[in-house]
């Protein structure tokens, strides 16, 4: 149905729906429903299996079948006599993400990301009425150990199931990727990125940047995928620490995805990635943006207002490039990539003159 047959409040209705869905699949993981359904079985063996109400156990299996998670067939009933049964097995994007042995497995980072949207609405109000709260000033310090925590965890698996394969598609389109040798994965947490784009790139060598607490993650990461004698890492804040080199050697590829929302000063951050980068080598910068166009605008909002409300910057459309020419970068390519589960994130490709 085209938006235009649609209730003008359709949406808004979504809206006040949109719990349930999110409830639904909270519970499958909570009860973990979907570890046996690896096989296909009925609701009734389901429940006895997990110890559940038969007949909610099927409601529920049906809206998680609505949602794309779970699949849905018939099966010959085992006295032959009643027909067939209906069975449940997982999806394709249930097995991938939601099967917790799985190497994509994002069951923890959904259920992070939901506690964190859920509690950034309940402040949406005070935030509106009082603006944001000053943060203390151990505020830095915090933080650097909450995203250590999130380098162990949900961090790691988005990287798995999505920043990873971007970065590979990315860089792929990147004809300096294959000559390239000194790579700075900046803001890099757990380091994925940095270790898959060495395994792509047997040439390769790099580093990993980000705060003490964060890189002591990615210095394990790379030391388990035997790359610790092509990769290293390098804690500090990226607002006023040095962010390295190869060796002595300037970059010639710079990632940093998702990392500049994080920093006071943007511009100086970028300038410091320009000073870091030797002539001809490439900066890509995958963020996100607000769009001119307003359900693209609130699909980027409904993730980014509560950094926005806390004072942090979210920019818009073209703001990126707009700095990155100014202050010198040249040959800028700028795409949506859509291969980010939240919102299409931007990404800018951008040069040092050489
Ligand atoms: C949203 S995560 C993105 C991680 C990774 N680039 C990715 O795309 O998966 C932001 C990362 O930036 C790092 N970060 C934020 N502010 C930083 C700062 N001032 N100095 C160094 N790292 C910082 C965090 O520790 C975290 O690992």
């Amino acid at each position: 149905m085209s938006p235009e047959q649609m209730h003008p409040l359709q949406r808004y209705w979504a809206l006040a729906a949109a719990p349930i869905q999110a409830e639904a699949l909270s519970a499958a993981l909570a009860l973990g429903i979907f570890e046996p359904l690896a096989e296909p079985r009925t609701p009734d063996e389901l429940a006895a299996q997990l110890d559940l109400d038969s007949r909610n156990t099927a409601h529920l299996l049906e809206l998680l079948w609505g949602m794309g998670l779970l699949e849905r067939s018939a099966r010959l009933a085992v006295d032959h006599i009643g027909g067939s049964v209906t069975v449940y097995g997982l999806a394709e994007v249930g097995r991938a993400y939601f099967l917790a042995v799985s190497p994509t497995w994002s069951g923890d980072a959904w259920r992070y990301r939901e506690a964190r949207l859920r509690q950034a609405a309940g402040l949406l109000r005070d935030q509106v009425r009082q603006g944001a709260q000053a943060e203390g000033g151990q505020a830095l310090e915090r933080m650097a150990e909450q995203w250590a925590a999130a380098a162990r965890g949900q961090l790691a698996q988005d990287q798995h199931a999505a920043t990873v394969p971007a970065a590979l598609e990315i860089v792929s389109r990147l004809p300096e990727f294959a000559a390239a040798t000194n790579l700075l994965d900046l803001g890099g947490g757990p380091g994925w990125v940095a270790i898959e784009l060495a395994r792509r790139q047997g040439g390769l060598s790099g580093v990993v940047f980000d705060f003490p607490e964060a890189v002591t993650v990615a210095a394990e990461n790379i030391a388990a995928a035997g790359l610790a004698d092509r990769l290293s890492v390098l804690g500090g804040d990226v607002a006023v620490d040095a962010i390295g080199s190869v060796g002595g050697s300037d970059y010639d590829l710079i990632w940093c995805s998702s990392v500049l929302h994080f920093v006071p000063d943007t511009e100086a951050v970028l300038r410091k990635i320009l000073a870091a980068l030797r002539p001809g080598g490439a900066l890509i910068c995958a963020h996100a943006e607000i769009c001119d166009e307003p359900a693209a605008a609130a699909e980027v909002l409904q993730y980014y207002l509560p950094m926005l409300m806390q004072g942090r910057h979210v920019g818009h459309r073209g703001d990126m490039a707009a700095v990155l020419r100014r202050i010198g970068f040249c040959r800028i390519e700028t795409f949506a990539s859509a291969l980010f589960p939240m919102a299409p994130l931007q990404v800018v490709v951008a040069r040092k003159v050489a």
